[in-house]
């Protein structure tokens, strides 16, 4: 396990009076140019083979004095050893004499088992005053010349402590690395190897051997005078140090053997679908890997959502502000997470338009992916899926991974119960509270072998292999992800399953499988379909979010002169709730130019400024606007008189508990209100500004930054990155309309 380590005071650097860096090549030398850099007050010493290198050093001015390793020594505190791994035993010798308790050593060897074994070899064990780490930074570059001062900042360093090794000695090591800017980590030996060697060693390994290869050929002049970018980027490395990496490999071969082996396999699976010209296999495996090296530049950036999981956005919201013109806001996310299901259980292909990029669905995107689904995309909305049938998938390498998504766990858990290999489902901090009894329990009705953690919560293990049979459920809750969840599950399953829901909710996954044509019989609240059969993949058309179109319909009709369309909107009858409650409340909501795409209705929604009052909203318009509540808060609180919410137990379940977390915002801004189990009375009339808090809800987020329209003062909205999993270009629209919002980042 990783794990940050214990923070530690810069102080203890500033009481060290001599460093000694032995080794003075480009990771030593950087080391030095990076605490000149820093300021450092103290001396900084150098030891090293090579007597020109120590000069080049101190003219550089990056080292106040050399000598040899005993000399050194005796005058140091803190001793860093850069030397080749195989070389570390050799300088640990040349120490001992004039070792004592109160230096404190490390070291920056890439492998640290072989470096703990020589450590062992000299001291007969590890001393406590030695930890072990590698700086994960570093340059083919080599030599003194190469150093740089920077080349630490914003890198990790990972630490390898011994149980026995003192705090102070630990400390001082990480406040050295800290003071150049890096982030420091501390692992064990063992899981740090295992890591390199996938990560560094074999890429160091590959691109050697790629180039020496290439190198041997009798034409090798020409190929390198036409080797343009691909090989440039693959081959950079190999122009690294060939004493250092020989010592690497020798060092940690057992580690890097089994890497090896696996990327064999990885290679014999590639090379199989060339030879067999398997396009399919050839672009599941491309889509993976590129989609990887793309998150993987995400996570480098700090640019995703799930990295940012660390770091908080906050929304100013100021006050007033317009809402003008014709906007369309991204695709539905209920049929985008669908879209990608279906299309991939599909026999054939399935060609997406309109599907949402935002962090929810596209993590049910790479979820099949990695089981072994081609896709290509997205690409502006367009992803097309290589359907591998209904019993195509194969078993992924680890846990399926689904970020903040309620819909897509539980979508999942009913057709994961139908496969034949096992999985396990996670999902973000928000996620691991959500309750997932409501599907685990007619799982197991069905024969499913589902667990939960404590109290019905995520993860959740699958196991596969299950006869599945169908069953005649009634839905305990109004809820389409366990409805869906209980169907998709019934693909799996012998004979009729059977669904009966106590309201209508959305009907997606229906109207979807319909579409596929597998048959699903709808008789009022009864949904029925069996087991078996094939789905047949076809174009979809993904509508604009008419839950992420609410935002702007509150926005609009609460803002004096506001006009505007939005174009394109998906009008299920059982997602218009918004537009039912918001109508009643006198808000002026025209729908044009109405038609149907792939069997769901859509519409331009055109919404101007409208005097809102308060009503007793029906219950059964609830679940039929199950989403909208947190932005219908900020209509009601702009209504003259009161509105009463009842029946909405479910919004306690949602990213948070939105009755709550509204509440609370609300309070912080003055307007009235009175929370009961179910719902809430808001009371409208004039409020203020301040500090609320969305508790990482992306609707609570959006709900507040629409309520600034008509606030008096500047609303900042705390931790806000969630957004991007579900309407990721709000602030982008938002402004384009006139509204005033902006985004400002910190880390926690
Ligand atoms: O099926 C779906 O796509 C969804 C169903 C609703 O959840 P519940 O089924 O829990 O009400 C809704 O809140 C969610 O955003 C999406
Ligand atoms: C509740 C929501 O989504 P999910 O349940 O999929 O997390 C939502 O988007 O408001």
């Amino acid at each position: 396990m990783t794990s940050a380590a214990p923070a530690s005071t810069p102080r203890v650097l500033e009481h060290t009076d001599s460093i000694l860096i032995i080794g003075l090549g480009m990771i030593g030398a950087s080391i030095a140019a990076g605490l000149k850099a820093q300021g450092f007050k103290g001396r900084i010493l150098a030891s090293d083979a090579c007597h020109d290198e120590l000069e080049v050093g101190r003219s550089m001015g990056i080292i106040d004095a050399f000598g040899s390793i005993e000399a050194m020594g005796r005058e140091a505190d803190l001793i860093v050893v850069c030397v080749p791994v195989l070389a570390v035993e050799q300088v640990l010798r040349a120490l001992t004499p004039v070792w004592h308790d109160a230096l404190v050593l490390t070291d920056v060897g890439s492998t640290k088992a072989a470096v703990r074994e020589s450590v062992c070899r000299v001291f007969g064990h590890v001393p406590d005053n030695v930890v072990l780490g590698h700086p994960i930074a570093g340059s083919e570059k080599s030599g003194v010349k190469a150093a740089n001062p920077t080349l630490y900042a914003n890198h990790n360093v990972i630490l390898t402590p011994e149980a026995t090794n003192r705090s102070e000695a630990f400390e001082l090591v990480a406040s050295l690395w800290q003071r150049l800017g890096a982030q420091v980590l501390s692992m064990s030996v063992e899981h740090h190897d295992d890591v390199l060697a996938r990560t560094s060693h074999l890429p160091h390994f590959l691109a050697f051997s790629l180039v020496d290869t290439l190198a041997r050929q009798d034409e090798r002049l020409e190929i390198f005078q036409y080797a343009a970018g691909g090989f440039r980027d693959f081959t950079r490395i190999a122009g690294s140090d060939p004493v250092m990496w020989r010592d690497v490999f020798m060092a940690n071969k057992t580690a890097v053997l089994d890497a090896l082996d696996e990327f064999e396999q990885g290679v014999a699976r590639l090379r199989c679908a060339v030879e067999s010209s398997d396009g399919d296999a050839m672009l599941s495996i491309f889509s993976r890997a590129s989609h990887a090296r793309h998150y993987f530049e995400t996570l480098l950036n700090q640019s995703s959502y799930q990295s940012m999981e660390q770091r908080s956005i906050t929304y100013r919201a100021q006050a007033g502000g317009a809402v003008e013109g014709r906007i369309r806001v991204p695709g539905d996310k209920s049929m985008s997470h669908r879209a990608i299901m279906l299309g991939a259980l599909a026999d054939g292909v399935t060609q997406v338009d309109g599907f949402l990029e935002g962090e929810d669905s596209l993590a049910t995107l790479q979820a099949f992916r990695e089981m072994g689904v081609a896709i290509e995309g997205p690409d502006q909305g367009r992803v097309v899926i290589h359907g591998v049938g209904l019993h195509g998938l194969k078993k992924p390498d680890g846990p399926l991974y689904v970020g903040n998504s309620g819909t897509a766990m539980r979508l999942f858990a009913g057709l994961l119960a139908g496969q034949e290999f096992d999985t396990e489902l996670t999902g973000d901090a928000s996620l691991t509270k959500r309750p997932m009894g409501r599907v685990v329990d007619p799982l197991r009705l069905m024969g499913a072998h589902i667990e939960s953690a404590e109290g019905g919560r995520p993860p959740l293990t699958i196991r596969g292999g299950q006869a599945l049979k169908g069953i005649d459920y009634e839905l305990p809750m109004a809820s389409a992800q366990v409805k869906s969840c209980v169907l998709l599950a019934g693909l799996y399953a012998d004979g009729e399953t059977r669904v009966t829901e106590p309201a209508p909710t959305r009907d997606h996954t229906e109207r979807m499988l319909n579409g596929f044509g597998f048959a699903v019989d709808k008789q009022g609240p009864v949904a029925t379909l069996h087991g078996g059969g094939t789905l047949r993949g076809g174009p979809i058309d993904v509508p604009a979010d008419i839950s992420s179109a609410a935002f702007f319909l509150v926005a609009a009709s609460i803002t004096p002169n506001a006009d505007l369309v939005l174009e394109h909107v998906g009008i299920n009858p059982t997602r218009v709730g918004v537009i039912n409650i918001l109508k009643a409340m006198g808000a002026d909501i025209t729908l044009e130019n109405q038609h149907e795409v792939g069997g769901e209705p859509v519409a331009d929604l055109h919404v101007r400024h409208a005097r809102l009052k308060g009503i007793d909203i029906p219950e059964d318009q609830v679940p039929l606007a199950i989403d909208e509540f947190p932005v219908l808060f900020i209509a009601a609180a702009n209504a003259e008189g009161m509105t009463r919410l009842r029946g909405a137990e479910e919004l306690r379940v949602k990213e948070s508990d939105r009755i709550q977390a509204m509440a609370d915002g609300m309070a912080v801004l003055g307007i009235e209100h009175t929370v009961v189990d179910d719902g809430i009375d808001i009371v409208g009339g004039k409020y203020g500004g301040g500090v609320v808090d969305s508790l990482g809800d992306h609707r609570i987020a959006m709900a507040f930054a629409v309520a600034a329209l008509n606030a008096s003062e500047t609303i900042s909205i705390r931790d806000c990155a969630n957004v991007a999993t579900s309407f990721p270009n709000f602030l982008e629209l938002a402004e384009r309309l006139g509204m005033r919002i902006s985004a400002e980042e910190s880390d926690e």
